[in-house]
């Protein structure tokens, strides 16, 4: 067992959770999971976990008396969240599995550390931190992983896999946050485990996708997915071409200095027709917002044309969006504001057009002009408004 310290002082400086690691005793309880490796990575922690000796209904008492609000978010497999002042800790039981069907485990309380680092999935989560001193304890070489960064199954990788499907799309999702040697088994076992995504909840799956789509670069990621049939098993609909397009997506998004976004990168792999997009949204039960948003980003548009006059048609987002997928800038779009069209109907009809169809035509001249110009100022706008006014007014 390899020992090591987290170094970040903000795990003993935060008093939350100083309070809450007195009130469960430094001795039962550690930190480990994402946050761990993440802080050894020197990355941002998100979600902090904690794995205890306690069973929950006493986890829940003490966190009581101690005034930390508690809920029990998953009581049959364990775990307590406690809410303390920087956010939600997962306070879990050590477990160890007795059973699994690959979509849920049924789950024993253990009594010692390794026995519950075993039933994880990769040996970069099954790191735990001692909260008061820091120390590592590392049962399955995760440390070395995390230096070599290799995201490595703990133990036999089908095994890993068949007590939870998921855990191929996390493979690949540690893989392309952070992996750089790969890991023979761990490759083999997912691309001959992939059918079993089929089974999976379709909201879990589209959680992870999105998650591998939304980091920095899951491309040679996605490739090698494709490449060993585990895309295809998820998204039959990308092709060739679909990859391709990722790749030239994520290259202008990196010169454009454009944060990755899940769904526009979805969207840039699916073919062009707007009716695939809305199918493979349902399939992954995205939200009404993620659908449409997927389906206007699938369509594309060849060319998008001048950036300004696209942001005013579409909206500043779609518009970004757009212009990143036909690979053209957006800088014309930064520190610049959607001007408002200055001309309404009222001032057309004062002018003797009888209101009806003929302001609207003598407004939609005005305002295509206006943007053919490049959104002019107001006297040019009355300049126009002569113009294409009725040559009797
Ligand atoms: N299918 C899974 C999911 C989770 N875990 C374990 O539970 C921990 C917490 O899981 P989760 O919060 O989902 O992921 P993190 O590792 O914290 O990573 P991230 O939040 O970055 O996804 C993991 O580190 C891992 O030890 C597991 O063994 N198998």
């Amino acid at each position: 067992m390899t020992k090591a310290t987290l170094s970040q002082a903000e795990w003993t400086q935060r008093a939350d959770l100083a309070q809450l690691v007195a009130a469960l005793d430094a001795d039962n309880l550690r930190w480990v999971g994402g946050a761990v490796r993440d802080t050894l990575l020197g990355l941002a922690v998100k979600d902090i976990d904690a794995a205890t000796l306690l069973h929950p209904e006493e986890v829940m008492t003490r966190l009581k008396e101690a005034g930390i609000k508690v809920v029990p978010t998953g009581l049959d497999h364990g775990t307590v969240t406690a809410v303390v002042d920087g956010g939600p800790v997962e306070v879990t039981t050590l477990r160890k599995d007795v059973a699994t069907d690959g979509r849920r485990a049924t789950v024993a309380f253990a009594d010692n550390w390794q026995d519950d680092a075993a039933r994880r999935d990769f040996t970069i989560n099954a790191l735990y931190a001692h909260p008061v001193t820091l120390e590592i304890s590392d049962y399955f070489g995760g440390l070395d992983d995390l230096d070599a960064r290799r995201v490595r199954f703990i133990g036999d990788a089908r095994e890993r896999i068949r007590e939870d499907h998921l855990r191929i799309l996390r493979y690949y999702r540690f893989q392309a946050r952070f992996g750089s040697v790969l890991d023979d088994e761990g490759e083999d076992a997912c691309a001959a485990l992939a059918p079993t995504l089929k089974g999976l909840s379709r909201e879990r799956v589209a959680m992870e996708l999105l998650g591998l789509l939304d980091l920095a670069d899951p491309v040679p990621t996605v490739r090698r997915m494709f490449d060993r049939g585990v895309l295809p098993v998820i998204l039959p609909e990308v092709e060739e071409d679909g990859l391709a397009r990722l790749l030239t997506l994520t290259r202008t998004e990196a010169a454009q200095g454009a944060a990755p976004d899940a769904i526009r990168r979805l969207a840039a792999m699916l073919p062009a027709e707007p009716k695939t997009a809305e199918q493979v949204a349902a399939r992954l039960r995205l939200s009404n917002a993620h659908k449409k948003r997927l389906a206007r980003l699938a369509a594309r548009a060849r060319r998008p044309g001048d950036a300004r006059v696209l942001a005013y048609r579409e909206g500043m987002d779609v518009a970004r969006d757009l212009l990143l997928l036909a690979e053209q800038s957006t800088a014309a779009l930064d520190r610049w504001e959607i001007p408002q069209f200055p001309l309404k109907g009222g001032e057309i009809v004062a002018r003797g057009v009888g209101a009806g169809p003929e302001v609207a035509r003598v407004l939609r001249a005005v305002e295509n002009r206006w943007l053919e110009e490049g959104f002019p100022d107001r006297s040019r706008i009355d300049q126009l408004l002569r113009e294409e006014l009725p040559a009797d007014n």
